[in-house]
């Protein structure tokens, strides 16, 4: 499909540092701008039963933030229950993790949105099984990639080795967000500035530590007119 210029593949500087809320965040500012919305989380790993249902928390969180409804197969292809990585999942659960079949289920995607946002796992090079990683998948998609930096001691590092592999890999950092993690973390803004002057990508926002009561609001803190 032609002329998709606001789909984006989502990575993080590690697990656990607001990949999702910043997804729904992004999909929530993206409706409020009038487009149809979609979150994809194509490889969940950590799921409990509910109802005879499978659920992930990822999922979820995506499936609330979006504007359209579409098939769980097409959201998450790959749905593991064991919360660890992922081609440790796959060999514990028998499941053969296939990225083209990940890349049809977007090319779906797209054909049910304005916007779809593809949520990675865990960091940029995640392995989904000895010979493939999560940095084949998003080259499969060759979505533009957002960067989402864990905003903790340590993030500065594994923030510039992530753009690093993104540009490696042939693909575009469109963006990054600073997403609060630790929120005693010292030199903050010197921190956020350090990142603004050396990711050579724009800044959409500084997001806070937001309540649980406020965590809808999060998209009030991105600019999503900075993305090209
Ligand atoms: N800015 C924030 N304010 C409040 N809560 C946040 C914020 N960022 C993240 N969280 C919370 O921190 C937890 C981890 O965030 P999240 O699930 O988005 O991480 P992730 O990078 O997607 O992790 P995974 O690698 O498991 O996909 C979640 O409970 C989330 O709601
Ligand atoms: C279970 C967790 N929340 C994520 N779904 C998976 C994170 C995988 C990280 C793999 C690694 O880089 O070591
Ligand atoms: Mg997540």
């Amino acid at each position: 499909m032609q002329n998709r210029t606001k789909d984006y593949f989502i990575t993080g500087t590690d697990t656990e540092i607001g990949k999702t809320f910043t997804t729904a965040a992004l999909l929530r500012g993206f409706a409020a701008a009038g487009l149809s919305t979609l979150g994809m989380k194509p490889i969940a790993s950590g799921a409990e039963e509910v109802d005879g249902v499978l659920h992930n928390e990822d999922v979820d969180s995506l499936v609330a933030a979006s504007s359209i409804k579409a098939p769980q197969e097409i959201v998450v292809p790959y749905l593991m229950r064991t919360p660890a990585a992922p081609h440790i999942v796959a060999q514990l659960e028998n499941v053969k993790m296939d990225v083209q079949h990940i890349q049809h289920c977007y090319q779906q995607a797209q054909g049910l949105a304005d916007v779809v946002l593809v949520e990675g796992v865990g960091g940029f090079c995640v392995p989904l099984d000895d010979d493939t990683s999560t940095v084949d998948l998003a080259q499969r998609l060759g979505l533009p990639v957002i960067l989402v930096v864990g905003m903790r001691l340590g993030c500065i590092n594994h923030a510039l080795l992530t753009a690093q592999a993104i540009r490696a890999s042939g693909l575009r950092l469109a963006a990054w967000v600073a997403n609060t993690v630790d929120t005693e973390m010292r030199f903050f803004d010197e921190n956020v500035e350090a990142l603004r002057q050396r990711l050579g990508a724009p800044c959409l926002g500084v997001v806070p530590r937001l309540a649980a009561d406020q965590v809808a609001q999060a998209s009030q803190y991105l600019d999503l007119n900075l993305l090209k």
